[in-house]
C-alpha cells in the first residue's frame, strides 16, 4: 500500500503515519499539505495521513478545503499529542533569536511564547522544512518551532523546550482515500451538508434535525461555497455510525427538506 503524508523527513505527520499503520507500506512525502490530498485525487497513493485539527489552534483549513476540493473520503482518525520546541543553530540563544519559522498551525499554537518575545515569524510548509531551512542559514537569529526527533536528527539545539500554550497540545489527523470505504469499526460519521437555500435559521434547522434524534456532535465546521459571498456549507461530524438508523432517519428528513448531504467518512478514532 502507498501512504502519502507530509515530508521532508521529521514531521509530525512522518512519525503519526508510522505508527498508525503496522502494515507494510510505502511511504510518499509530499511538500505541502494539499499536495498530500492531491495525491490521493490523481491516485498516485492509496492513502493519505493530513492534520485537520489541534487542540490549541483549531482547524486546519487547508486540509479541510483540500477534502472538499477533491471530493476525497475520510477512513479513520488518530488523535496524536504533539510537543512543540524552539530550535536553532548551536551559537544561537533566546536573546540571540529575532525570526521563528513553522508551518501555520505549529506558530498558532505558540501564540503566547511568541508574543512574549516579540518574534517576527516567517511560514514554511512544514515544521520539518522550517528546521532544514534554519540549518542552511546557519543564522543565530533564525529558530524553528519544530518536533525535538528532527532537532536531534539535524543535530541542532533545542533553544526552549515545549513552548506550545498549552502542554496538553493534542492533533488530529485523518487517513484519507479517493472513495467511500465501509470501515469495519464505524463510530462517528462526517457528513458535508449544502443548504437548499439562504434563509434566516437555515443552519439552526439542519442541527434541529440531530438534537431531536438525540445524535451528538462532535465537530462542525463551515466553509464557503465559493459561489457568493456569505453563502455556506457545512462538514459535520456526528458520534453515529452512518449505519445506524437515526443517521439514516437524519438525511432522509434532511434530503426532505432539500439541503444536499454527502457522506465523507464514517469511522473510528484511535488515540496514539
Ligand atoms: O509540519 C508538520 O510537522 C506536520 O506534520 C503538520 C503539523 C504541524 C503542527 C502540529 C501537527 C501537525
Amino acid at each position: 500500500m502507498r501512504v502519502a503524508y507530509l515530508g521532508p523527513k521529521g514531521t509530525f505527520s512522518e512519525e503519526a503515519a508510522h505508527q498508525f499503520f503496522s502494515e507494510p507500506t510505502n511511504w510518499v512525502m509530499y511538500e505541502s499539505i494539499m499536495d498530500v490530498l492531491e495525491a490521493v485525487y490523481k491516485e498516485e497513493v492509496d492513502k493519505c495521513i493530513v492534520p485537520i485539527e489541534n487542540s490549541i489552534a483549531g482547524n486546519i483549513h487547508m486540509t479541510v478545503d483540500g477534502l472538499l476540493m477533491y471530493d476525497l473520503h475520510i477512513e479513520a482518525d488518530l488523535i496524536f499529542t504533539v510537543s512543540l520546541h524552539l530550535i536553532g543553530n548551536e551559537d544561537s540563544d533566546i536573546h540571540t533569536i529575532r525570526t521563528i519559522r513553522s508551518i501555520s498551525p505549529a506558530i498558532s499554537q505558540c501564540r503566547d511564547f511568541i508574543m512574549k518575545h516579540g518574534f517576527k515569524c516567517e511560514y514554511t510548509d512544514s515544521t520539518a522544512k522550517a528546521v532544514q531551512l534554519v540549518k542552511d542559514a546557519s543564522d543565530n537569529t533564525i529558530a524553528a518551532i519544530a518536533s525535538k526527533r528532527v532537532a536531534v536528527d539535524h543535530g541542532l539545539k533545542i533553544i526552549k523546550r515545549e513552548i506550545q500554550d498549552n502542554s496538553m497540545n493534542h492533533t488530529r489527523f485523518i487517513v484519507v482515500g479517493k472513495g467511500l470505504v465501509e470501515s469495519v469499526e464505524q463510530k462517528k460519521t462526517m457528513m458535508l451538508i449544502n443548504p437548499n437555500n439562504e434563509y434566516p435559521g437555515v443552519l439552526s434547522s439542519i442541527l434541529n434535525v440531530f438534537s431531536a434524534l438525540g445524535m451528538n456532535l462532535t465537530w462542525i465546521e463551515s466553509r464557503p461555497t465559493g459561489k457568493k459571498l456569505g453563502t455556506y456549507r457545512f462538514l459535520i461530524e456526528s458520534e453515529v455510525a452512518q449505519n445506524d438508523q437515526r443517521m439514516v432517519k437524519a438525511i432522509r428528513i434532511l434530503e426532505t427538506f432539500e439541503h444536499q448531504v454527502h457522506i465523507v467518512g464514517s469511522y473510528s478514532t484511535t488515540i496514539l
